[in-house]
């Protein structure tokens, strides 16, 4: 027996996820769905950053925000819709959205599903086994007969500045859980959790300066997406500052006002300031080293989500940074547990994933096509290279899927950009009144199939997913054009789009 196994409870799982976020969640579920025995080991809340300090509470604190601007554009709302939002009640619902942290429900929900979940810190301690610090100082063994999930996360990066530690800054933890608003927030990070937090703190009556490194925001977006999200921001106030470069921050005290120095000699002073530039694995304390790879680095894996060069060791959502959104990670998910199900089968031929280095090899092909190994086959996560959508809820939405204009382009594909006004469709002057909004759809020219599509506008978020079709059905536009968008919802986009790229018109 090891060092670490002394005194502590030994048990054998089939599976061990390590990580009971909304991906280590879903491993749980697909291999119990299997019928496989799997342990989970959680080290804070069940249910990740997610449920408790990322989706669920920004959206909470976002809607009010949207529904109140739409409203403003809605005849016979507008005189109800001036005035503060009452922060008081929005601060509230957001707290009962997160279920006031605490995780109750879904500790439930895992229990519910037959698995065995132990709280503590989780390591692992050389090939298939996972030690666990419990927090009654309680340790656990646990070793697994066919697989290791790592589930870890991500949490938020801050730049290495000088003042910065002392100054208490936020980071998206903050800025989703705060139960005060301020008077004054400085974001620096022109991303998404820049301009979404950006968007809530303003509505909820914080006076926002956004500091962005780069020439805009949203810069993975098309350049229109951020265009549009700032031009609505500095409307309402906010102070978006792009090409500046943070060199110091200075806080004095541990409640006054922070000042934000930039390079230049230039100074910004807030109440708060948000630092949302980036995230880094959280896997800088799980015995790494143990199976010879490197503390605190993403996990990168295969189409199935298996590490490189360890037939046992997944890393699924955002420890793999494929792609960091919780539906692309459940998605990961999915593909994990069934290929781990299936090789624990012993399935491994035809068209199975193999047990093997054959697992995942996406890009095989005609052959292997639709087959287990293939691309978009059962063990396949092809969709994080073809059409990862993400809907920014900010106002207006932005949202997009597969490829911008410049990343194709950057892919060697031979393709074109058609761009529609929103106006254009009957269905956005009846969503609200001056209603602005832009779509663009990159089609490739060989293949003749949309291969990126994005949208911004009021509302469009519930567009993406007909996109999201497109692109992943690679559907021909000829067959396009039988999809009909029904009159006059926001959908009619499509129409428009496709006519411009029959007549060559709003084309780049
Ligand atoms: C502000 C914000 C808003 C976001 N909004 C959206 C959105 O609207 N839509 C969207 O799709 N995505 C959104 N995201 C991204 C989303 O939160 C992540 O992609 C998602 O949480 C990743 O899930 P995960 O399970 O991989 O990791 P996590 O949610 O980070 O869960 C990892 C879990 O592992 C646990 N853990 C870590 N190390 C150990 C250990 N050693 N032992 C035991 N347990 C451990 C952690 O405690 C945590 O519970 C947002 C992110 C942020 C920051
Ligand atoms: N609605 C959603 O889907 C949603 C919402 C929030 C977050 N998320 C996910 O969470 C992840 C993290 O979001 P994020 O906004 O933290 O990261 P991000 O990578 O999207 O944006 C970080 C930004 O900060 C900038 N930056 C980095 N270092 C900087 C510095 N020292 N000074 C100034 N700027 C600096 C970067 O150039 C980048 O533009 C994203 O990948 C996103 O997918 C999704």
């Amino acid at each position: 027996m090891t060092r670490a196994a002394e005194n502590a409870d030994a048990h054998t799982y089939d599976v061990v996820v390590l990580g009971a976020g909304p991906v280590g969640e879903n491993v749980v579920d697909r291999v119990r769905a299997a019928g496989l025995s799997v342990a989970v080991v959680e080290g804070e809340l069940v249910g990740g950053e997610c449920s408790y300090w990322a989706c669920m509470p920004s959206k909470a604190l976002l809607r009010p925000a949207i529904v109140r601007s739409e409203a403003r554009g809605t005849p016979g709302l507008r005189g109800h819709s001036y005035g503060p939002l009452d922060a008081h009640e929005v601060l509230a619902h957001r707290d009962s959205v997160v279920g006031d942290w605490k995780d109750d429900g879904q500790v439930e929900w895992v229990e519910s599903t037959g698995a065995h979940l132990y709280r503590g810190h989780g390591r692992l301690h050389g090939p298939r086994v996972v030690t666990v610090r419990g927090p009654e100082g309680d340790r656990h063994v646990l070793t697994a007969r066919h697989a290791v999930a790592v589930c870890t996360g991500s949490r938020a990066v801050l730049p290495d500045l000088p003042g910065l530690p002392a100054a208490g800054p936020w980071t998206s933890r903050e800025a989703t859980s705060s139960g005060r608003v301020p008077e004054r927030l400085v974001v620096v990070g022109g991303g998404v959790v820049g301009v979404e937090m950006a968007t809530a703190w303003q509505a909820l009556g914080s006076r926002v300066t956004v500091l962005v490194r780069g020439g805009g925001l949203l810069p993975r977006m098309e350049p229109f997406a951020g265009e549009h999200v700032a031009a609505a921001l500095a409307e309402r106030g906010a102070d978006i500052r792009t090409g500046v470069t943070v060199a110091a921050v200075v806080r004095d005290g541990s409640t006054g006002p922070v000042t934000v120095v930039l390079e230049g000699g230039d100074r910004v002073e807030g109440d708060e300031v948000l630092f949302a530039t980036g995230r880094q694995p959280r896997t800088e304390d799980i015995g790494l080293e143990t199976v010879g790879l490197e503390p605190g680095s993403w996990l990168s894996v295969d189409d199935s989500l298996r590490v490189e060069g360890h037939d046992w060791l997944y890393a699924v959502g955002d420890v793999n940074r494929r792609a960091l959104l919780t539906h692309q990670g459940k998605y990961q998910a999915r593909i994990a547990g069934a290929a781990i199900a299936a090789r624990a089968a012993g399935n491994g031929s035809g068209g199975g994933p193999g047990d093997g280095s054959d697992a995942g090899s996406a890009g095989s092909g005609d052959g292997a096509r639709n087959t287990g190994t293939g691309p978009w086959g059962p063990y396949s996560a092809t969709a994080d290279h073809a059409a990862v959508p993400q809907v920014v809820f900010t106002d207006p939405e932005a949202a997009s899927v597969g490829l911008t204009l410049a990343a194709a382009e950057a892919a060697g594909l031979r393709v074109r950009a058609v761009d529609l006004d929103l106006t254009a469709v009957a269905g956005a002057g009846l969503y609200a009144q001056g209603y602005r909004g832009h779509a663009r759809m990159v089609v490739d020219l060989d293949r003749e199939t949309v291969v990126g599509a994005t949208f911004v506008g009021p509302g469009i978020g519930e567009l993406l997913h007909s996109a999201t079709v497109a692109v992943t059905g690679e559907v021909p536009i000829a067959r396009l054009w039988h999809a009909v968008p029904a009159y006059p919802t926001l959908s009619e986009a499509w129409l428009r789009l496709l006519e411009a790229y029959r007549d060559g018109a709003g084309t780049s």
